[in-house]
C-alpha cells in the first residue's frame, strides 16, 4: 500500500489556510448570546442579518488569503463570493451548532433556533445538515479547507475562467483528502463522506432566499451587502 504523505508544499498551504480562517472568525459569539437569552422573532432576524452581513465581511477576508485567489479573474473572484457566501454561512453555522457544549445546551440551543421566527418547512433540512455535519467530527484543518473548496468552486453561474479554478479546487481536495486518510485512518471513505455534505449544502442554497422572506416578522429589512449576496429584496 502507498504510504499517503504531506509535502513540504501542502504543509505550507495548509498553514496559511487554517490560520487565515481562525483569523477571520465573527468575533461575537451568536451561540453564547441565544444560550443567555430568548429572543423574539424580530430581534432574531435582526440577529441573523447583522451575523450574515459580518460573515459576508469576514468570508472576503478569508478568500484574500487563499493562495492563487487574488490571480484569478476580478470578475471571477467576484462570482465565486457572491456564490459561495449562503454555503459557507450555514457550513459555518453547522460548525457552530455542532461544537462541543456543556451538556444540555446544544438542545437549549436548538430549542431556541427552532423558535427563533424561522417557518417550520426549513427546520428539518437545516437540522438534517447540521446533524450531518456533526456526526463528522472535523478537525480544524478539515473545516478550513472544506470552506476553502465550497469557495473554490468552479461552476458558479458567471465564472468565466473555471479552468483557473478548478486548478485551486483540485489542490485543495489533493490535500483534503491526504489529511483524511491520515487522520481517520479506520474510515477510508470519510473523505467521500466528508464531500457528499457539499452536495447537502447546495440543496439548503435553494431554500434560504424563502428562508428569510417567510421569517414570521413584519419587517424583512436587509443590509445593502446581503441584498447584493442573498436574492432578497
Ligand atoms: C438563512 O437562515 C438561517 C441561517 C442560519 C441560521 C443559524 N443556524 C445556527 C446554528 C447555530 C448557531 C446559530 C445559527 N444560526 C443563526 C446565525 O446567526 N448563524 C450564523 C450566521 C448567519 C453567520 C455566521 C455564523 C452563524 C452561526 C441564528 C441567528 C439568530 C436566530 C437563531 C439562528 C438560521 O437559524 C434559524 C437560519
Amino acid at each position: 500500500k502507498k504510504k499517503v504523505e504531506i509535502t513540504k508544499e501542502q504543509q505550507t498551504l495548509m498553514k496559511i489556510i487554517v490560520d487565515a480562517y481562525n483569523r477571520h472568525q465573527i468575533p461575537q459569539d451568536v451561540a453564547k448570546k441565544l444560550l443567555q437569552d430568548q429572543y423574539s422573532a424580530e430581534e432574531n432576524f435582526l440577529l441573523l442579518t447583522e451575523m450574515a452581513t459580518s460573515q459576508v465581511q469576514v468570508l472576503v477576508e478569508f478568500t484574500k488569503n487563499i493562495p492563487g485567489f487574488l490571480s484569478l479573474d476580478r470578475e471571477d473572484q467576484i462570482a465565486l463570493l457572491k456564490g459561495s457566501a449562503v454555503e459557507a454561512m450555514f457550513l459555518r453555522s453547522a460548525q457552530v451548532f455542532s461544537r462541543k457544549m456543556p451538556s444540555g445546551h446544544t438542545e437549549v440551543l436548538e430549542e431556541r433556533i427552532r423558535k427563533s421566527g424561522i417557518s417550520e418547512e426549513f427546520i428539518t433540512p437545516m437540522f438534517n445538515f447540521y446533524k450531518s455535519i456533526g456526526e463528522l467530527q472535523m478537525v480544524q484543518e478539515e473545516q478550513a479547507l472544506l470552506t476553502t473548496i465550497t469557495i473554490l468552486t468552479p461552476d458558479r453561474p458567471y465564472v468565466k475562467d473555471q479552468q483557473a479554478v478548478e486548478r485551486l479546487q483540485e489542490s485543495m481536495l489533493d490535500l483534503l483528502g491526504k489529511l483524511c486518510v491520515l487522520q481517520h485512518p479506520q474510515e477510508p471513505q470519510y473523505f467521500a463522506r466528508l464531500l457528499g455534505r457539499l452536495t447537502e449544502l447546495r440543496t439548503l442554497n435553494h431554500y434560504h432566499a424563502e428562508m428569510l422572506t417567510s421569517w414570521r416578522t413584519n419587517d424583512h429589512k436587509f443590509t445593502p451587502l446581503l441584498c447584493e449576496i442573498w436574492d432578497v429584496q
